[in-house]
């Protein structure tokens, strides 16, 4: 039978989808799943060497598979990652779908991605790179969103609580 996700989110790397969706999904009681490990899991190896072996079109590729699948068989709060929007076939499979944009301006999404590691695209020049990502994208973000959460100087439970409140019909 075929299912469709609670709540999609999006938006930059840094605004918070990983640990947002996770604390989501805790206070909802449902699963959480996150296109980023559905690719990691497939593939193997970790999204840097995803892109080290085979480069970042065959990252985008292995995305689009995983971002149908999800949407077509996941029932819970699922996160795609902040580039799956720059493909027209992911923002038209995002469609009628309930989709939350965790928006974020580049200080906090800096100080945000600092904090860890596995971002090849940003391993060179962070906040140059952000800024740039950024500025592409955020007309797809807000193509796809049927719902805007502002993140900066928030936390992650705050922002669990406030979607939560949102999806209430
Ligand atoms: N609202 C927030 N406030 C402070 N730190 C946050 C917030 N959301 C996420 N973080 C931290 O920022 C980093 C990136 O978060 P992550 O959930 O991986 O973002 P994304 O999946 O959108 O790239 C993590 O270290 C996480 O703990
Ligand atoms: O912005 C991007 O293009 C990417 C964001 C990452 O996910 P997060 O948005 O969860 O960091 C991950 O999909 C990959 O490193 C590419
Ligand atoms: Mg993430």
């Amino acid at each position: 039978m075929s299912t469709r996700p609670i709540c999609v989110l999006v938006g930059a790397p840094g605004a918070g989808k990983t640990t947002v969706g996770t604390a989501l999904a805790e206070a909802l009681g449902v699963d959480f799943r996150d296109t980023d490990a559905d690719i990691e899991n497939l593939a193997g190896k970790p999204i840097p060497e995803i892109f080290v072996d085979e480069g970042e079109e065959h990252f985008r590729t292995l995305e689009r598979a995983a971002v149908a699948a999800a949407l077509a068989s996941h029932a819970g709060v699922l996160a795609i990652g902040g580039g799956a929007v720059l493909a027209e076939e992911n923002r038209a499979a995002l469609i009628g779908h309930t989709v939350v944009h965790l928006s974020v301006e580049l200080p906090d999404a800096v100080k945000r991605v600092g904090l860890g590691a596995g971002r090849p695209l940003l391993a060179l020049n962070p906040r140059a790179t952000l800024k740039h990502l950024m500025d592409q994208r955020r007309p797809l973000y807000a193509e796809v969103a049927t719902a805007t959460v502002v993140t900066d100087g928030r936390t992650p439970e705050e922002l669990a609580a406030e979607i939560a409140a949102l999806l209430k019909p």
